[in-house]
């Protein structure tokens, strides 16, 4: 998170941390007991080695109450995510148990109604992810507010020249700006997850290369079937 701030202790009690040999990967969020959404591109960064999830956390280093490191019964990429492009990058992860919820650990609700979230809207994104542009990494969460751009102006030539679908969604980076191993993380507006941060074009802080957040809506029915499926 580029230009953003140390939250409060447990003031997002739904983030997670995934960690590969107990080094943060990437961001992802509680979307239920046993659920954790992410980012496919995050496995990238694993190869095959052993994921793992952190809940409960606010620092990745200090014992905490709550902090439980939790194992990965099934990972779900979404069958369209590429490493070759910006598109359907959502990974489902089936934790090995479900999560007693706590005052560090909550469920975060995602949007379900699939409306465009209104250019100005303030949104936050939190993270363990830069913050710095020299790649520095910090050791408690952090988040910064951030404002949606329209998809009309995001696919102008000088920012993605019409790359982004309706299934994307941009906010400013002017300065403020979500970085790498904030990927998977949410994008909250109005107290509900209505994004997750796309790697795309990898570029932070950046006006010319607004965030790129993999809208939500777009992907209720796949995360029901998901869970038709491991709940049969
Ligand atoms: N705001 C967009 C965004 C969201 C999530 C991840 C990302 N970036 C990245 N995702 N993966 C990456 N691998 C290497 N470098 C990366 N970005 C980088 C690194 C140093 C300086 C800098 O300005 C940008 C990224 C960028």
């Amino acid at each position: 998170i580029l230009r953003g701030q140390e939250t409060p202790a447990h003031q997002r009690p739904y983030m997670t941390s995934l960690q590969v040999s107990g080094k943060h990967i990437c961001g992802g969020f509680l979307i239920a007991d046993q659920w954790v959404l992410s980012a496919a591109h995050c496995l990238q960064d694993a190869g095959n080695a052993t994921l793992q999830v952190l809940v409960g956390a606010h620092s990745l280093s200090e014992a905490e109450p709550n902090k439980r490191l939790l194992g990965v019964r099934k990972l779900f990429p979404h069958p369209n995510s590429s490493v070759e492009n910006i598109y359907n990058d959502l990974l489902l992860i089936q934790l090995e148990e479900r999560v007693s919820p706590s005052a560090d650990v909550q469920i975060l609700p995602f949007q379900r109604e699939d409306r465009s979230v209104p250019a100005g809207t303030q949104c936050e994104v939190a993270g363990w992810g830069f913050i710095s542009n020299t790649g520095r990494l910090p050791d408690k969460l952090h988040h910064v507010e951030l404002s949606v751009i329209s998809n009309t102006v995001c696919n102008t030539r000088i920012h993605y020249d019409g790359s982004i679908t309706e299934k994307l969604m941009c906010t400013e980076s002017k300065r403020k700006d979500s970085c790498k191993g904030d990927s998977g993380g949410p994008l909250v507006c109005n107290g509900v997850a209505e994004g997750v941060v796309a790697t795309g074009a990898r570029v932070c802080g950046n006006w010319k290369k607004p965030g790129i957040y993999t809208r939500i809506p777009p992907y209720v029915d796949w995360f029901d079937s998901i869970w038709a499926a491991a709940h049969q």
